[in-house]
């Protein structure tokens, strides 16, 4: 059953490169029967680099490794590197490569990012293979082994068999995929679901995180790079505010890959101040993690909860409702809060011209994106 509450799964944060790169790459050097990765970015350099090497030794093991990337995302995948992952014998397909479709067509990315291993562990996150992963970009994972391992696998499976799929060679027949295997439950383990997303057609993500923003009584706290919020959020999020929930927001400060996003967005801060929503700028890297706290629930994964993501994107997140692991988002909230510049209200309003009419020109831009069927 999709998006169903699972007991039993055993969680660990993994924040920054440096601690999920390593669990990722140990986790395919040990697998035995199958690997599944999904992504939304891989472009060559030193990290599809290592990818590809953990990828294609595992496959020369005799486990089965199917990589299914997004046919934009992957366009800076060089064909010497395709190559070498299909001549290592691992299965490459593509989702919905760019084509003369309709706009719609082309504008609907799969962004999800999820790693299964043999059944029993998954890894999902705001992760790509791209160089700036390694240094450049803040970014979390999440390592799960447990029942809800078994949603990440069903969701790869039913877009591997997709008709917007297509193997690399251009091949629209499907390459089969093994049995599959099913994880164990552990008694120390905590609660989770898995939460997809189909662009507008499908929006659970959406539902469950207003769901959540509204019900909200201590903290609400979100953190994301791309700070673009619907009205419907903007709305929930000033009104617990109002009602005395402790609401903050972690977003990029000047370093960000698409500062015009960052103005899009920073023309709602003026609102948000002012209902009393308390707005970190991260400052040491780009922040491009996505992950919300709400009182015990954690939502962690590849939406960035932006109007961009709800509208066109495929989406995937992992949600846990357990004091022990919100504890540790906590903290991590806490470091980065920590590492942040906090906006102050006063001087947010008197922010000067050039910066006003950078706002209202990428929020026009914004409105006119939005429009976009
Ligand atoms: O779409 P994301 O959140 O995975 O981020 C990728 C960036 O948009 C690339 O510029």
């Amino acid at each position: 059953m999709q998006h169903e509450w699972r007991e039993g799964n055993r969680v660990v944060l993994l924040p920054e490169a440096s601690r999920f790169l390593p669990a990722m790459f140990d986790a395919v050097s040990q697998a035995q029967h199958y690997v599944l990765v999904e992504l939304y970015l891989m472009e060559s350099g030193e990290l599809a680099t290592q990818v590809i090497d953990a990828l294609a030794s595992a496959a020369r093991r005799g486990v089965q490794v199917f990589l299914l990337l997004d046919g934009y995302g992957a366009m800076g995948l060089e064909r010497r590197d395709r190559e070498r992952l299909q001549s290592a014998g691992v299965a490459l397909q593509l989702f919905n490569p760019i084509g003369f479709h309709s706009l719609a067509r082309n504008l609907s990315r799969d962004h999800r990012k999820i790693v299964v291993v043999d059944g029993e562990i998954a890894f999902t996150g705001g992760f790509g293979a791209v160089d700036e992963f390694l240094q450049a970009w803040y970014e979390i994972a999440l390592r799960i082994d447990g029942p809800t391992v078994a949603d990440w696998e069903a969701l790869f499976r039913r877009l591997w068999r997709s008709r917007l799929t297509r193997q690399a060679s251009g091949d629209p027949a499907p390459l089969p995929l093994p049995p599959q295997r099913s994880a164990t439950s552990h008694a120390d383990g905590v609660r989770g679901r898995v939460m997809s997303a189909r662009g507008y057609r499908y929006q659970a993500i959406r539902h469950s995180l207003y769901a959540r923003v509204s019900r909200a009584r201590q903290r609400l706290w979100l953190c994301t790079p791309y700070f673009v919020p619907t009205f419907a959020l903007r709305r929930r999020l000033i009104r617990a505010a109002r009602q005395g929930v402790d609401v903050r927001l972690l977003l990029p400060g000047a370093k960000h890959d698409h500062p015009g996003v960052r103005y899009a967005g920073q023309r709602f801060y003026q609102a948000l101040l002012k209902a009393g929503v308390r707005i970190f700028e991260f400052q040491p890297t780009f922040i491009h993690a996505k992950f919300v706290l709400a009182d015990e629930w954690v939502s962690l994964g590849s939406c960035n909860f932006d109007h961009w993501n709800l509208h066109w994107n495929l989406e995937a997140n992992q949600e846990i409702d357990d004091p022990g692991f919100a504890s540790d988002v906590q903290a991590l909230f806490e470091r980065n809060f920590a590492a942040s510049q906090e906006v102050d209200a006063a001087a947010w309003a008197a922010r000067p011209w050039g910066q006003r009419a950078k706002e209202w020109v990428y929020g026009v831009v914004d409105g006119l994106v939005m429009r976009l069927k």
